[in-house]
């Protein structure tokens, strides 16, 4: 049997960045920036005010006080986007707005709320040192300056700062598109009756959301039964659209098995069992042309989940131009006795707290089969058994996978 580790070693090996591609800036949230980026002006690009007052001399204002205001005649009135002004000279004073630009000669502002507010002549009743309320040019970023590096992932402030530097159109890693597909005879559409022996199919649903949540764009296809001919048309129909493709269900041991059967002989995707509980049947590898990565999982919903956060999701940041490696995990005390098989690397669904003094805290929820998705459902970590462990007390340190 394979250990986990070594699948996702596979898996990252296989798995390449997508090749980078330019987009407007509106299409870029949730890629991965794959330039750098520098600033061609300094911002702010001229010194403008920080705040609705007065532009003036500092030294003509240095005795304001409530008991000795001083009165100054305003010569001029910038709003924020005018660019020819007056410049201020002594013992003169503009009328400034938040955004506009300082006009020459001033070397401070006096916000409003410190005057009586004139527009012919104005009344200021306290002092404002040199630089009060001046944003000076290049404070936030100097002319040429890096403000982004290749490999950051774009959230609204990074979109902001691209827009901020004049950018219409950015260098990035778009998001992996993941084609997911269901399989099983048994499954009917999630709305639709169920008949003798069906079940509603929640993988794909799961996964898809699985794919979103990892920042990556999902496309759910319909459902194939148990044909391998059916299986191999919907794949072949799919490819077109995505850079990686998952499907559930019909790779382990059983008499109809359409993944397996379809994608076996290609001879590009290996099934191999690995050390895990759930999860232990699992296929991948390469499909079509241009070589797409295939994520065979396990049908039970309990170990496709299981799967994708182990080996998709790394696989998908890899793609996206992230670093990738094993889920990150935290350590935390077990509440009550975790169980595990021996040889495997269990990874069980546990409620992850903290306890009253801070400290964190595993308690295992009922129902550990790899059928049981409400018991998922209701758990927000994964407990870590390492594959030489089959019991851990309780009070014990384990690592935990949170979701
Ligand atoms: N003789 C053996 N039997 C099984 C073994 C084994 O080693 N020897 N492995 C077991 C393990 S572990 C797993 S996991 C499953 C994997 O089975 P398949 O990937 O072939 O999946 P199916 O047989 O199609 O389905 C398994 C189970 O999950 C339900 N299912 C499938 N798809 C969905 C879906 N989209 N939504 C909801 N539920 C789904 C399906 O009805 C089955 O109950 O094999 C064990 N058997
Ligand atoms: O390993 Mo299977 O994935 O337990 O149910």
């Amino acid at each position: 049997m394979r250990s986990v580790d070594e699948h996702l070693a596979v898996v990252l090996d296989t798995v390449r960045p997508l090749a980078p591609i330019e987009v407007e800036l509106e299409r870029a949230l949730g890629a991965v920036l794959a330039e750098d980026v520098t600033s061609p002006v300094p911002l702010p690009p001229f010194d403008n005010s920080a705040m609705d007052g007065y532009a003036v001399r500092s030294a003509d204002v240095a005795h304001a006080t409530e008991e000795t205001p001083v009165v100054l005649p305003v010569i001029d009135d910038v709003a924020a986007g005018d660019g020819a002004m007056y410049a201020v000279g002594p013992g003169l004073v503009t009328r400034i707005m938040t955004g506009a630009p300082v006009p020459a000669g001033a070397d401070t502002v006096v916000p409003v709320e410190w005057t009586d507010g004139g527009t012919a002549s104005v009344t200021v009743r306290r002092a404002a040192p040199p630089g009060n309320a001046i944003r000076k040019a290049g404070e936030d970023v100097r002319q040429g300056d890096t403000v982004l590096t290749a490999g950051t992932m774009l959230g609204a402030a990074q979109i902001g700062i691209l827009a901020g530097v004049g950018r219409r159109k950015v260098l990035v890693r778009p998001r992996p598109r993941v084609v997911v597909l269901s399989t099983g005879a048994e499954l009917v559409e999630p709305g639709n009756r169920l008949g003798a022996g069906q079940i509603w199919d929640s993988n794909s649903f799961m996964l898809t959301a699985a794919v979103q949540e990892a920042g990556a764009e999902g496309f759910r296809a319909a459902t194939v039964t148990d044909d391998p001919a059916r299986f191999l048309d919907q794949l072949d129909a799919q490819l077109l659209r995505a850079d990686a493709v998952i499907t559930s269900g019909g790779v382990s041991m059983g008499a109809y098995e359409p993944v397996k059967e379809a994608l076996g002989p290609l001879g590009t995707v290996a099934f191999e069992r690995v050390a895990m509980q759930p999860g232990m049947p699992q296929g991948f590898g390469v499909v079509g042309e241009e070589r797409v990565p295939l994520f065979a999982l396990p049908g039970n919903p309990v170990s496709s989940f299981v799967s994708f956060i182990l080996f998709v999701r790394p696989a998908l940041r890899k793609m996206a131009g992230l670093p990738a490696g094993p889920p990150a995990t935290i350590t935390a005390t077990t509440a009550a006795p975790l169980r595990s098989p021996k040889g495997k690397r269990s990874f069980l669904r546990v409620v992850l707290s903290r306890s009253g003094d801070g400290a964190a805290v595993v308690n295992p929820v009922r129902g550990q089969g790899s059928h049981q998705l409400a018991a998922l459902a209701s758990a927000n970590a994964f407990a870590v058994v390492p594959e030489d462990v089959t019991e851990v007390p309780e009070g014990r340190t384990v690592e935990v996978i949170p979701l």
